[in-house]
């Protein structure tokens, strides 16, 4: 195993899954495929595809929309998650798989953890979407920076006053943990 010397991580080195996908997974990652390429030549957005299944059925499909919509965060796992969720009606994606045609960039790896289905397939990775002109990896690589080193610095104020909101919410009875 090779290492990234700065931070330790392992180092990424061709295909990371060896547990080959049966015959459906793999239909449903054609769907994911198909759904990629049809919002691609259809206009409505990047290359990317979404199909999230529960009990042998598709609840949620999604394509990028980013363009159709002027939505940066309409990407394809984030339009599956909603369109899922709606069909629930619940915000969570309990039982179910997620097939997109790409490892999802952090912005949707959070909207999945957020959503916590049990599992996510991927095709093509990071490293694929940032040969084809995505940023993908480069977000996952800022967040390792501390805040001042990012590309768009963060800084922190008001904490105390922020924090007061914070604990109302701890004291309050009747909330919905999600
Ligand atoms: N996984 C994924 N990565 C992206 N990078 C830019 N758009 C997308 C998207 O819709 N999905």
């Amino acid at each position: 195993m090779v290492k990234n010397p700065v931070n330790n991580n392992e180092l990424y080195f061709g295909k990371h899954s060896e547990i080959p996908m049966n015959e459906e997974q793999k239909a449903y990652m054609k769907m994911a495929v198909d759904l990629s390429r049809s919002g691609m030549e259809s206009g409505k957005g990047g290359p990317f595809g979404c199909v999230i299944v529960k009990d042998g059925k598709v609840i949620g499909i999604g394509s990028n929309s980013v363009l159709e919509t002027n939505d940066p965060t309409a990407h394809a796992e984030i339009v599956a998650i909603r369109d899922a969720c709606r069909n629930l009606g619940h915000f969570q994606l309990d039982g179910c798989e997620v097939y997109t045609s790409c490892e999802p960039c952090p912005m949707c790896l959070g909207a999945i953890y957020w959503a916590r289905p049990s599992k996510v397939f991927f095709a093509n990775d990071k490293r694929d979407a940032a040969e084809a002109g995505f940023d993908d990896d480069f977000i996952y690589q800022e967040l390792e920076l501390p805040y001042e080193k990012r590309k768009i610095p963060f800084e922190q104020g008001m904490q105390d006053t922020a924090k007061e909101v914070f604990q109302e919410w701890i004291l309050k009875e009747d909330k919905t943990l999600y």
